[in-house]
């Protein structure tokens, strides 16, 4: 992995008011410092690991205390993104070894673009940053998938977060992809004992049971493993909360299957990457398309999560 900027980010870099680079424990990062929040995204990945709002300076987001960053490993926490398939890679034409969720999250990505936009006071207020995965047409070809696609993605940093997955089919004829995808959110919670989840309401297949078309439950609580990928309404707006209080607001949209995953007890115990107790102060809520969706050549496809307070 090259651990360094392409020359068109560092111009973009120095122009922004808002946006800084750290070659840090964590790897490259961009942190982005507005007038409204804090946040840091990892080149590794095009994973953003933290946001901070700054009217309450609470973490949304969760990152594993043992997380590795060796630019090889995926990263346990923050909001990996899963492209072009969700989970074990299912095709058969896929090489063996395919890796778990695709392979962008553990891809390096370049910075495309940044926009600023300023109050009456020039403080900037609104930072948005583009990012492309780097060299994607070797790996779309090393795939067997159609090398005219092209990923990127948008972060808006402000009082709310927004992330939105853009995949266009760039050639006027070609075999058609099927895809699936997640912006794989791990959100910071105070503790899993007390939190509620609202307003995930479609049917889930449950992976931990292997079992297909259950009921969301109401109320919805974790109190054991969880895996599930719910049908989800068109234009979603999940809440969690703790106990009593609002805790984080999501909305989705352009998917079609919403994923809760906790790994509770035994499974974090598994996880060389988070710690035994981890599993307590996280809940992953991910907008993604699963089951497959059909891309045709020409088209463009978006997902996206917004995360306010
Ligand atoms: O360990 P990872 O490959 O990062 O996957 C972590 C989890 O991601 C998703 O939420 C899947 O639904 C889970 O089945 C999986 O265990």
């Amino acid at each position: 992995m090259s651990e360094s900027l392409l020359e068109p980010a560092q111009s973009l870099l120095e122009q922004a008011k808002s946006v800084s680079i750290e070659r840090g424990k964590r790897g490259l990062c961009l942190n982005i410092n507005n007038a409204r929040a804090l946040a840091s995204v990892s080149l590794f990945g095009g994973q953003l690991l933290s946001y901070i709002d700054k009217s309450d300076a609470r973490e949304r987001l969760w990152l594993s205390e043992s997380a590795i960053f060796d630019g090889k490993t995926p990263i346990r926490g923050g909001v990996p993104i899963c492209w072009p398939w969700f989970g074990a890679p299912t095709r058969p034409s896929l090489p063996a070894n395919s890796p778990s969720h695709g392979f962008v999250r553990t891809r390096n990505w370049e910075l495309c673009d940044i926009q600023e936009q300023c109050n009456s006071c020039g403080e900037v207020i609104r930072t948005s940053l583009m990012l492309m995965p780097q060299d994607l047409k070797q790996a779309l070809t090393f795939y067997g998938l159609p090398p005219s696609i092209r990923v990127s993605l948008k972060l808006i940093i402000s009082d709310t977060c927004t992330i939105t997955l853009h995949t266009q089919y760039d050639a006027p004829q070609g075999p058609v992809l099927a895809l699936s995808q997640a912006i794989h959110s791990y959100f910071s919670i105070p503790d899993i004992a007390t939190l509620e989840i609202k307003g995930i309401h479609g049917k889930y297949a449950d992976k931990v049971n292997s079992s297909q078309a259950n009921k969301s439950p109401s109320p919805y609580r974790i109190s054991s493993e969880t895996d599930r990928i719910h049908a989800a309404d068109a234009n979603e707006h999940i809440k969690l909360f703790s106990g009593e209080e609002e805790w984080v607001s999501i909305e989705h949209a352009g998917h079609n299957g919403t994923v809760v995953w906790n790994p509770w007890q035994e499974k974090s115990r598994q996880l060389k990457d988070m710690n035994d107790s981890g599993f307590t102060k996280m809940v992953c809520i991910e907008a993604a398309t699963m089951p497959e969706v059909v891309l045709h050549p020409g088209q463009l496809l978006s997902i996206s999560q917004c995360v306010s307070s």
